[in-house]
């Protein structure tokens, strides 16, 4: 599909439930299998529910958790019976997810304390950091904020011109390295410094007195030590406009990697100082379950998932929601 197809064609937004259809569908199958022929929740049963959890990429140690607690709520309760079992792992996962203290997020508005409030985005390519920067720009504008987007990714000169698309889409300026309307100066083995669009786009954010500004960075370099040091450089000029930027190191991560997911952002969190998480591409995957592992392995919030390709699919992960439709309960 083309890549303006992919917004225009879509009509309405990807809904939770949909975007979870797969994985919910890979889950209860599992679970069904699990329970089959049982009408009490034996160790058996939490045998296989161990192997159900492990097989959906919610993780080892956070399905150690979960059976633990289902453990506990048993021997509490006595008899507890296979046709509660739904509503007791909703219950549980929703109280395990809640305990890490990360709030959820009530919308898409910045702090008006912080401005421009600036957002680093992170991740290795083709997770769709692009498109969450387009996405997340929308919304922000759709909030009422003026939004300064910075293509510093300049490894990869497509980087650049997608972003721009996005930024023409929303209605938002793209700060862009100095080489990038100069012909002449195009050269595919020079790199332009992202360091120097990072500033350029914080400082023109202040200067038009900006509410939020989202710089790209590039994906990948050819070790940890390259990308650990760029991501330095890049924060440090960033605070010679403004002190306190970045305000958020925003970490994009593909779900429908499931167990991959975990370790590339094993990586990050120990190469910056990640504090925000956004898990895409949740729909069309089975493996959903790994936005549970992810949210409570580490202590960072999972701000957003991404449900589908269009402007509108991105949404602000709401503990609760997530878990409810997971399991398919309704209000
Ligand atoms: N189905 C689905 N596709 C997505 C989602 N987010 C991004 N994509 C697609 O994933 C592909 C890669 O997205 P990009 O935004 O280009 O990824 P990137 O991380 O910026 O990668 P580079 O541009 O290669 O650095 C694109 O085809 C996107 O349309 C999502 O939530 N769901």
């Amino acid at each position: 599909m083309g890549f303006f197809n992919k917004f225009f064609s879509k009509e309405k937004k990807e809904t939770l439930d949909n975007g979870l259809d797969k994985t919910r569908q890979g889950m209860f199958s599992k679970l069904k299998h699990a329970i089959a022929g049982k009408s009490k929740i034996d160790d058996d049963v939490l045998d296989e529910l161990e192997e159900v959890f492990v097989t959906s990429d919610v993780g080892v140690e956070t399905t150690l958790k979960i059976i633990d607690r289902i453990q506990q709520r048993v021997a509490r309760d006595h008899y507890v019976g296979t046709s509660e079992l739904n509503d007791l792992l909703c219950d549980e996962i929703t109280k395990l997810l809640a305990d890490n203290n990360n709030a959820d997020m009530e919308d898409f508005t910045v702090p008006a304390d912080k401005k421009p409030y600036v957002i680093m985005v992170v991740g290795v390519n083709g997770v769709g950091k692009t498109t969450t920067i387009g996405k997340l720009a929308y919304q922000f504008k759709k909030a009422g904020n003026r939004v300064v987007l910075g293509a510093a990714d300049t490894f990869r000169a497509a980087a650049d011109e997608q972003l721009e698309i996005w930024g023409q889409r929303v209605g938002v300026p793209v700060i862009h390295h100095d080489h990038y309307e100069d012909e002449e100066k195009k050269d595919p083995n020079k790199h332009p410094d992202p360091a120097a669009v990072a500033y350029k786009a914080v400082a023109k954010a202040k200067e038009e007195n900006a509410d939020v500004v989202i710089v790209d960075t590039a994906g990948r370099l050819h070790n940890n030590v390259n990308l650990m040091n760029q991501l330095t450089k890049m924060k440090n000029v960033m605070k010679k406009v403004l002190p306190e930027a970045p305000h958020e190191i925003l970490l994009v991560i593909d779900g429908s990697t499931g167990q991959n997911a975990f370790e590339q952002a094993k990586q990050f969190v120990a190469a910056t100082e990640v504090n925000a998480l956004a898990v895409t591409k949740l729909d069309g995957t089975a493996k959903g379950g790994v936005v549970i592992g992810i949210s409570d392995q580490f202590q960072i919030p999972v701000k957003y998932i991404g449900l589908g390709e269009g402007i509108e699919d991105l949404q602000i992960f709401r503990k609760n929601e997530f878990v409810k439709s997971l399991f398919g309960k309704k209000d």
